[in-house]
């Protein structure tokens, strides 16, 4: 990042001045907080934005890109030139010893839809990719928590960054008022001078509180054929639309075990070197987005499938947050195990990769395993 506005801050005080409508991104690296809008570039592509930041002399843009632009405009990339930004270092160790923030109790709960549907969804996904009109489809689950009083996203975020010393953990505004709020394992990309990285995550098992359970767990994702020909598709396509991109590429050959504090993953950590220095950070996320990690190959046929057998709208789940700054640099993160919060109702959001080999049990299972990411920060446990 070429530069930072106002006088130095800890984490802590980056947390805590975190208000509705304020963007805040906590990694392992760093922790970013931006607050106001000079300019709201709702729509831009990476060109307007670069364009934007040259002209205003801002630091940087922030903000979340949806998992479709809707056709009704009312989910578009929502990006904004702040009036304040400020950056400090990693949230996490600072939590350290904290006490955990306290969150209201939701006062209904609601299955988006019922757990046996989101079952015959997949069944009927496993049928489109057995007949070959698919390769992998990733299908979705909402869980719709109701509260009493306005959610607000600060104590969700403390908690949050609390659990998950490795995720991105972000509140990113929405039109409308709304807020997405989650702290995920995935990179989709991050520019650095020349320096690209990219940490996609494919194939993943619930983690279990029993050690030996748990291990076990591990042994047999890393094992499984069927994740790692899930895991195979998405870093394919990766490479391939990085490549011409780069100057070189570092693509390992095997993934590798990430234990998550809910859900182990296999994942790659893909690195290259850019070769034209124009790329921002967001044209390679515009490029890659949306990956198989979160859509399905191919593309437009995952794409449809989704639209068919999910009966909401994905909004900005599976989409990404982060920023780019004036010089080209950014990251940007999916926007999984997360929450869109409108008022007193909180909508989670969970999914995972269908393959022909995928069992609909397993499916929900994982998807109550990843919602537990939320969960574990609201102080509840639902028992899914
Ligand atoms: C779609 C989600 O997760 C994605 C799906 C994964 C899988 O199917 O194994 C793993 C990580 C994510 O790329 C989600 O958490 O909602």
């Amino acid at each position: 990042m070429t530069a930072t506005h106002g006088r130095a801050a800890t984490p802590v005080e980056l947390l805590d001045g975190h208000g509705p409508g304020d963007f805040l991104l906590a990694t392992a690296e760093r922790t970013i907080a931006a607050a106001g809008a000079r300019r709201v570039l709702d729509g831009a592509e990476a060109d307007t934005v670069a364009a934007a930041l040259r002209e205003s002399g801002a630091p940087l843009a922030v903000g979340a890109l949806p998992f479709t632009p809707s056709a009704d405009g009312a989910d578009l990339a929502h990006l904004v030139v702040p009036e304040s930004v400020r950056t400090s270092g990693p949230l996490h160790p600072a939590l350290a010893g904290r006490e955990r923030r306290a969150l209201p109790e939701p006062v209904a709960t609601t299955a988006v839809p019922e757990p046996e549907r989101h079952m015959r969804a997949v069944e009927e996904a496993v049928r489109a990719l057995r007949a070959n009109r698919l390769r992998k489809v990733v299908l979705a689950r909402a869980l719709d928590l109701d509260f009493a009083e306005t959610v607000t996203g600060r104590s969700i975020l403390a908690n949050l960054a609390a659990d998950n010393p490795a995720g991105y953990t972000f509140a990113a505004p929405l039109p409308g008022g709304r807020t997405l709020v989650g702290s995920t394992p995935e990179l989709l990309v991050s520019r650095s001078g020349d320096r690209i990285r990219s940490h996609p995550h494919a194939g993943s098992a619930p983690r279990s509180a029993d050690p030996a359970t748990d291990a076990e767990r591990g042994r047999q994702l890393a094992a499984s054929v069927k994740d790692q020909a899930e895991h195979a598709v998405l870093t394919e396509m990766i490479a391939e639309t990085l490549r011409p991109f780069c100057r070189t590429l570092d693509v390992p050959a095997t993934p590798s075990l990430e234990a998550n504090p809910a859900v182990w993953h296999l994942t790659t950590t893909i690195t290259g070197e850019l070769a034209d220095p124009g790329i921002t950070a967001l044209h390679l996320a515009e490029a890659l987005h949306p990956t198989p990690a979160i859509c399905g190959t191919p593309t437009d046929a995952a794409r449809a499938a989704i639209g068919e057998l999910e009966p909401f709208d994905r909004g900005y789940y599976a989409g990404a947050v982060g920023w780019v700054d004036a010089a080209g640099d950014g990251e940007w993160a999916i926007a999984i195990r997360c929450a869109e919060i409108a008022g007193t109702r909180m909508r989670l959001y969970a999914g995972g990769g269908i393959m022909p080999g995928s069992e609909a049990a397993d499916e929900l299972a994982e998807t109550s395993a990843k919602f537990r990411v939320l969960l574990r920060a609201m102080g509840l446990d639902l028992g899914l």
